[in-house]
């Protein structure tokens, strides 16, 4: 059995909730359980603060967990990056009153920074070589400068609307986030076989979203040049239509050539183009 250390609320729990269930992990959530079980896969969630999560995985009380990169910097355990899951990304940045004149980072010394990060900012600055006093707090770390607690901030930026309310601006960016799976070090081979598992499947939906497939018609004569301009997974499939002197062909394109592909596709004579979603890509 694993154990899994989730979000109980908050910016990370949504998403992760969502990948293990497309995953094929489905948990039985009591509204107020803190611990919920899994039907078909033996797994066991632990909901948590998300600042907590590094500290559990490190001690084995979870063999893995879902967290912010930011936490995980910020408290240093040692455990292993066992995926990175692209969602729930933000900056971790250094922000000023907008009326400032900012030139450098010089600018903070003799400074007070708020943050919720003083490891991950006290490295930076050491890094840096710069002078800053760093006042730890909890949360709403915007307010600080307008209530006179600090000169600066250091927090999450994503789209900038927190900041822009708090008449704050943007001079820094110290770290790029995203949601990590993170795992305990020296986890026993029964228990990696089973990450093993999540992570091929975690694998496969991320490899269906960001694939199309693809079919199309085409007079026979133009079929040699359009499956030169598709990619597909091994090689485009061409399958004789009814109709004499036609073929069908399908294929798999990717998100980031989509477009450009489609506009060759159509130069070189494909006909009745259709694009559908695939559910799952095993690789
Ligand atoms: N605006 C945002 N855009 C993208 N990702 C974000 C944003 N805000 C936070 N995150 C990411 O999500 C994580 C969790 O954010 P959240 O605001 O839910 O944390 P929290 O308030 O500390 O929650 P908890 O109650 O669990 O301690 C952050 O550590 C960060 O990695
Ligand atoms: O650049 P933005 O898009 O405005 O996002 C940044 C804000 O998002 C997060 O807070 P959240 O909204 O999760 O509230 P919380 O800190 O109270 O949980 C973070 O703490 C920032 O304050
Ligand atoms: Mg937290």
């Amino acid at each position: 059995m694993l154990r899994i250390a989730l979000q109980k609320k908050g910016r990370l729990n949504e998403d992760s909730m969502a990948l293990l269930k497309e995953a094929g992990i489905k948990f039985n959530v009591g509204s107020g359980k803190l611990v919920a079980t899994c039907a078909d896969f033996p797994i066991e969630v632990l909901f948590l603060r998300d600042d907590d999560i590094p500290q559990t995985v490190a001690n084995n009380v979870a063999d893995i967990g879902i967290v912010g990169e930011n936490e995980y910097q910020e408290k240093q355990y040692e455990l292993t990056i066992a995926k990175r899951l692209g969602f729930s990304k933000c900056r971790i940045s250094l922000a000023i009153p907008k009326e400032e004149n900012y030139t450098d980072l010089g600018w903070f010394n003799g400074k007070k920074v708020a943050t919720s990060y003083p490891v991950i900012l006290r490295n930076f600055f050491n890094e840096k070589n710069i002078n800053a006093e760093i006042h730890e707090i909890a949360g709403s770390v915007e307010i600080a400068p307008g209530i006179g607690l600090a000169d600066a901030i250091f927090d999450i930026v994503s789209s900038g609307s927190t900041l822009v309310a708090n008449h704050l601006k943007e001079v820094e960016v110290v770290m790029k986030s995203e949601a990590l799976l993170v795992a305990a070090p020296g986890i026993s081979a029964d228990k990696q076989a089973l990450l093993d598992e999540i992570i091929f499947r975690i694998n496969s939906v991320n490899a269906a979203k960001s694939n199309k497939y693809i079919l199309l018609n085409a007079p026979n004569d133009k079929v040699a040049e359009i499956v030169k301009v598709l990619p597909g997974m091994k090689s485009p499939t061409v399958l004789p239509l009814a109709q004499e002197g036609w073929s069908s062909i399908h294929s798999v394109i990717g998100d980031k050539q989509f477009w450009d592909v489609i506009g060759k596709l159509k130069e070189a004579g494909a006909e009745g183009i259709l694009v559908v979603p695939i559910e799952k890509m095993i690789l």
